[in-house]
């Protein structure tokens, strides 16, 4: 229990404070006073491409110099927005349970992606997700898209675009599910690893804090976004095209186990390699970095991504 109310910081676009809300509810549930602040970050106020503005990146980097100058004392982020390098003077106390973390199709007229006409025009700003539905040879037509999740779905609804592709994890939280057409197969697009999780931080320093936060953790969901941010972060090293990874805990033979997918594709379609692995949940790093580099042995630094470096945005 404590006394002074926690300072919990948010971005305040709908998803962030429906996250932050989330968090503020099982922390008052354990009998703590919480109250939240709202950062602005830069990506909230600009609609240019993400990586001309630094990357998802910037939704963090606010929210981090928040904490580490005292202004608040714990943040919630989309764990998938979250760099892979650790911050200085911070740590990922909790990664609550997780929600589905797939991607998901809106389209027009309840349309599923098999019933794309040629030439549909489907809305997505992530690489990731760009060159997973062209590695399908679908022959539909991919349109660069960006901001919050009511404008995107409105791309929809006003008949500019046929379809858009979302984290099927965002329009739960904002109750937005009935927008969905299909959820997307993992076998066809992974999604980004850490999607669907949440990733609390706080100061490293703050022993106590991050102890209560640490009750808030579900071990599975760490596990699993450990194994898939692992991968992530040795893939980042060795190449430039987009990565999708799914870690899920099944139980296995030698009890809990971890079962990760993983692909990198150019962003044109033109390549994708799959590769995936099981193991012990207690040894999420190690299958996660060995399957990165399997997937590099197997030709994924010569994938040739036409974003850039910046690419593995979502
Ligand atoms: N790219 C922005 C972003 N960051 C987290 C989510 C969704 C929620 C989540 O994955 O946890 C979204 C929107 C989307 O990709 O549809």
């Amino acid at each position: 229990m404590t006394t002074t109310p926690l300072r919990l910081g948010t971005r305040r676009s709908a998803l962030a404070l429906a996250q932050a809300r989330y968090v503020q509810e099982r922390l008052r549930a354990l009998g703590h006073v919480v109250e939240l602040v709202e950062i602005t970050t830069k990506g909230d106020v600009t609609t240019a491409p993400l990586d001309r503005i630094g990357g998802t990146g910037v939704f963090v980097a606010a929210l981090r110099e928040a904490l580490l100058d005292d202004r608040v004392d714990l943040a919630v982020h989309s764990l998938k927005d979250l760099p892979t390098a650790p911050a200085d003077g911070l740590v990922l106390a909790a990664v609550p349970e997780r929600e589905d973390p797939r991607d998901v199709l809106c389209a027009r007229d309840g349309l599923k992606l098999s019933d794309l006409p040629a030439g549909a025009r489907v809305g997505t700003g992530s690489p990731r997700r760009e060159a997973q539905l062209r590695a399908l040879g679908l022959g539909i037509e991919i349109v660069g898209l960006r901001g919050n999740v009511d404008t995107r779905l409105s791309k929809v609804t006003d008949g500019t675009l046929d379809a858009v592709v979302l984290a099927r994890a965002g329009l739960a939280r904002l109750g937005r599910l009935d927008s969905v057409t299909e959820v997307l197969d993992p076998m066809q697009v992974l999604p980004a690893p850490g999607q669907g999780a949440l990733g609390i931080e706080c100061r490293t320093a703050d022993t106590a804090l991050a102890a209560v936060l640490g009750t808030l953790d579900d071990p599975a969901a760490r596990a699993a976004v450990t194994a898939e941010r692992t991968l992530l972060a040795v893939l980042e090293a060795g190449c430039t095209a987009p990565v999708g990874a799914y870690a899920e805990a099944a139980e296995g033979d030698g009890g809990l186990e971890l079962y990760i997918r993983a692909v990198v594709a150019a962003r044109d379609g033109s390549v994708s390699i799959r590769k995936s692995a099981t193991g012990p949940l207690g040894g999420a790093e190690q299958i996660g970095r060995d399957l990165a580099l399997e997937l590099l042995a197997d030709g994924a630094g010569a994938v040739v991504d036409a974003g850039g470096p910046a690419s593995k945005e979502e």
